[in-house]
């Protein structure tokens, strides 16, 4: 009998199917990611990052965790809130984007950068005793994750009481305008710009893990699920952008 081999724009998704997967996509994106996040958000990613990192409430002197943490953008916003007697965890699974990280950490040398810690773990598995946390951020990481109930469940559990997440992320919009922009802006602006660096399967990934992901109104739902006791999507950018605040 004869066997049906897929094409492979049939199979593009295979791309990013499993967390090794995923994590060689943010392995291979790795040099390019800042100077294209600043180029592509025309800057703007700076601004919806320190509104996420606001929304935590994180003060001095807290112990906080930046999930996903990437480049580290979150952490270092995070670093300046808790201070040099606060603590700053900045987790990611990927050892090439963690590497940027930590040069950047000792290109900046602010005093109290020394506060943040690199790990290399899974968001699934998160290597902390429950209720260790004063607040957690995770900037553009749960669409990206393969189980984002796992990743809310463990979210949850590690943080204390009373305290906060902030999740920001691409808005899965319910307005099909906010949609079509963000999905032309993706075909014509994004892939283009990272094809230029060899990187064009890599950020077409971007528009279906969008299409894939929860809207706010199933984020909120999520969080209520795993025991948080509130809940609030917040839309940013225009509605391209959005941050979910959790409260447990
Ligand atoms: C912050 C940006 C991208 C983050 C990013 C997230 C991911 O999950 C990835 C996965 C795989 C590859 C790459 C990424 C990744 O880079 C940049 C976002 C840019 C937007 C697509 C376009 C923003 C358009 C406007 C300039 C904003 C206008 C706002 C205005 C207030 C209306
Ligand atoms: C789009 S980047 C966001 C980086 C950074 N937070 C930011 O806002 O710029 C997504 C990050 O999530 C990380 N990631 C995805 N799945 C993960 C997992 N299961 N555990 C840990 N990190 C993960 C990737 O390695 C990547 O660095």
């Amino acid at each position: 009998m004869a066997t049906l081999v897929p094409s492979s724009s049939i199979f593009r998704p295979t791309l990013v199917r499993c967390t090794n997967e995923r994590r060689a996509l943010f392995n291979r994106i790795a040099p390019v990611y800042d100077n294209l996040n600043d180029l592509l958000s025309l800057g703007q990613h700076r601004i919806w990052k320190r509104m996420a990192v606001s929304w935590t409430g994180a003060k001095l002197g807290d112990r906080v965790l930046d999930v996903c943490c990437g480049s580290g953008d979150l952490s270092f916003l995070l670093s300046d809130k808790v201070g040099c007697d606060g603590k700053v965890i900045g987790l990611d699974f990927s050892k090439d984007q963690l590497s940027i990280a930590s040069s950047r950490q000792q290109l900046l040398s602010k005093k109290c950068f020394t506060n943040i810690e690199w790990l290399e773990g899974d968001a699934l598995d998160l290597p902390f005793m429950d209720g260790w946390f004063d607040a957690i951020t995770m900037g553009y990481g749960l669409r990206n994750v393969v189980d984002k109930h796992k990743a809310m469940q463990e979210i949850f559990r590690v943080l204390k009481a009373d305290s906060t997440v902030s999740i920001l992320d691409f808005n899965k919009s319910n307005e099909s305008l906010t949609s079509a922009i963000t999905e032309w802006m993706i075909d014509n602006v994004v892939v283009p710009v990272a094809s230029g660096y060899g990187l064009s399967e890599e950020y077409i990934y971007l528009k279906s893990s969008i299409r894939e992901f929860l809207t706010g109104k199933e984020l909120e739902k999520l969080a209520l699920e795993v025991g948080f006791s509130d809940a609030r999507h917040y839309e940013i950018g225009g509605g391209i952008m959005g941050c979910l605040v959790a409260k447990r």
